[in-house]
């Protein structure tokens, strides 16, 4: 089975690259290693990057990229989803230069959302910039799919995510899972919603300790920009959290403290209740606007080059 180092990096869909990375750097605290009018590339460590701005009219998630665990999964990883008939493809040496990664694959999952499975990526000999909020690390990412349980599978079987938490709704069916990519410790690096459209609902932010969350909300509303949740408490993972709006209306969370599992074993996840107190133990205002925008770029069948 497919083993990850971890949840590597986010390339994200924006308008205005400027605009954002400014955002990005400014506003959440991660430090600008390069900036182009179409490509921008951010870190909050020693690795090249962990989130990729990308210039396009349709703001959301170009593709979600993971670190596999060595060298050795690459061919697993590879043969594995080849024999459940997803066709990952190369990502030319060009490419890969330019994004600062070792070997690297892509396929799109059910949904037609992009995934690369990447094998270790440049580390920079340089300081993060300093900020007042300090970001540890890429949390998570979370989707609204249509026919999650249908899809579930894939996720459990052919890419070897666990399943550290499901709510279920009235009629019994699954309506959110958190998975984490085995054997990295974090409760979840993806959330899966049932919903009737594929969309990006948020990407969330590890940051350091609590005194980044209270310092990030309040530069968050003295800087006017829109948080729509939080603080609050979620029950699932135990992490605090404040959700709140990038320049192109996508939701992006600080998120502190996480559950960890064991390698060998982890508790069986949990079925957890659908009440409110769930996503929020505080029970905090949810705005509207959260999760609104967000697009899924789907893999490109004709030419998967160009992705
Ligand atoms: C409300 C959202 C979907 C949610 C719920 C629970 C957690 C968690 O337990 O960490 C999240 O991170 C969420 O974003
Ligand atoms: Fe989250």
């Amino acid at each position: 089975m497919i083993r990850y180092k971890k949840l590597g990096y986010v390339a994200l869909n924006v308008r205005d690259v400027e605009r954002s990375a400014a955002f990005y750097r400014d506003v959440v605290g991660f430090t600008l290693v390069e900036s182009s009018p179409s490509t921008a590339y951010l870190t909050c460590s020693d690795e090249h990057h962990c989130i990729m701005l990308n210039r396009s009219e349709d703001p959301g998630l170009k593709r979600i990229a993971m670190e596999l665990e060595d060298i050795n999964q690459y061919e697993i990883a590879w043969n594995h989803l080849s024999q459940h008939g997803y066709h990952p493809f190369e990502v030319p040496i060009e490419e890969r230069a330019e994004l600062k990664i070792g070997k690297a694959f892509r396929f799109a999952d059910p949904h037609g959302a992009v995934f690369e499975f990447y094998c270790g990526m440049q580390h920079r000999p340089f300081r993060k910039q300093p900020h007042p909020v300090n970001i540890s690390r890429l949390g998570h990412v979370i989707l609204n799919v249509p026919n999650l349980e249908q899809h579930f599978p894939f996720y459990t079987d052919v890419l070897n995510f666990k399943p550290s938490d499901q709510r279920f709704n009235d009629k019994g069916e699954m309506s959110f899972v958190w998975m984490r990519c085995f054997p990295s410790p974090y409760h979840h690096s993806f959330g899966f919603a049932s919903s009737e459209t594929l969309k990006l609902q948020h990407v969330a932010f590890m940051v350091a300790d609590i005194n980044d969350i209270g310092i990030g909300y309040n530069r968050l509303l003295a800087q006017d920009v829109p948080v729509v949740c939080g603080p609050g408490r979620h029950y699932a993972s135990g992490s605090i959290f404040v959700y709140f709006l990038d320049p192109d209306g996508l939701t992006i969370e600080y998120t502190l403290g996480m559950e960890e599992f064991p390698e060998v074993g982890a508790r069986p996840p949990r079925m957890l209740d659908g009440a409110p107190e769930t996503s929020d133990m505080w029970r905090s205002r949810r705005d509207p606007r959260m999760s609104k925008i967000g697009s899924v770029e789907l893999m490109d069948r004709t030419n998967p080059l160009v992705l």
